[in-house]
């Protein structure tokens, strides 16, 4: 069962996932809504949990921050391949030789099959949307799973309407460990907010570190806690702020 988080406790480290958690859904990567309240909100929190605020997101930082231009935390982009420290450029990755460039091309080529089909490159991978295309899921699935088997550094990372080849080394459950490590992190209670499958390994971290995590909207989560969308989290975040 799920409960309604408890307050955000002052000690806390704050680890926010993105897309599905503080922005809708939306029929397209780039068709997200930034709510006009959130950069403020962020800009709060990072004050007063002392600077503990990361975004964990499956996006990469340089998307993250055309989007949120003025977050003063940490970012851990690709599902955690790319950190970036407060402002700085991200951490370089290990790619394993991976050809990024002949990975998206191919990945183009399978995609010709159908014109709902949408692909997302990445620095580190690339992702095949099918959200326009729904029938389509299993054919994506199948065709990105025969694809991974020639690139054994990439691991298949399922997400909602999506399916994404990504670093093996990545995982948003590293990335929190790691930030875990930073000055302004360490020693508190990590607290995660996520809504998808790529969240999950966060969420079980945070909980096995003694703090807690939060489910957003519906469906299956090792989360011990629930908020039903982006805005009820919003609303949870903000009451923690002062007036
Ligand atoms: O880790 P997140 O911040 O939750 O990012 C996960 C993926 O989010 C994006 O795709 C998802 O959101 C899109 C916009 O709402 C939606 O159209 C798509 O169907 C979803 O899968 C993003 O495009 C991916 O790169 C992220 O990995």
């Amino acid at each position: 069962m799920t409960a309604t988080p408890p307050d955000l406790p002052a000690d806390a480290a704050l680890f926010l996932d993105f897309d599905g958690c503080l922005v809708e859904i939306a029929p397209r990567p780039d068709a997200i809504v930034v709510p006009d309240t959130l950069p403020a909100l962020l800009a709060g929190l990072h004050r007063r949990q002392g600077g503990a605020v990361a975004l964990v997101s499956g996006r990469d930082v340089a998307d993250l921050r055309r989007y949120l231009p003025d977050f003063p935390g940490a970012i851990a982009g690709s599902h955690g391949a790319e950190i970036a420290w407060q402002g700085a450029p991200p951490d370089p990755v290990e790619t394993g030789g991976l050809d990024a460039t002949a990975l998206h091309a191919r990945v183009r080529d399978l995609a010709a099959h159908d014109d709902r089909l949408l692909v997302e490159p990445k620095p580190h991978g690339v992702v095949l949307h099918y959200r326009a295309a729904p029938d389509l899921a299993e054919w994506v699935d199948r065709t990105m799973g025969e694809l991974a088997s020639h690139y054994p550094a990439l691991a298949l990372q399922p997400a909602k309407m999506a399916m994404e080849l990504r670093p093996k080394s990545a995982g948003k459950d590293r990335a929190l460990s790691r930030l875990m490590q930073a000055p302004d992190f360490a020693g508190r209670i990590p607290v995660y907010a996520g809504d998808d499958l790529t969240d999950e390994a966060a969420m079980a971290e945070a909980q096995s570190r003694g703090g807690f995590a939060i489910k957003i909207g519906a469906g299956p989560t090792v989360a011990r806690h629930r908020l039903p969308d982006p805005a009820a989290l919003a609303r949870w975040l903000a009451a923690a702020l002062p007036c």
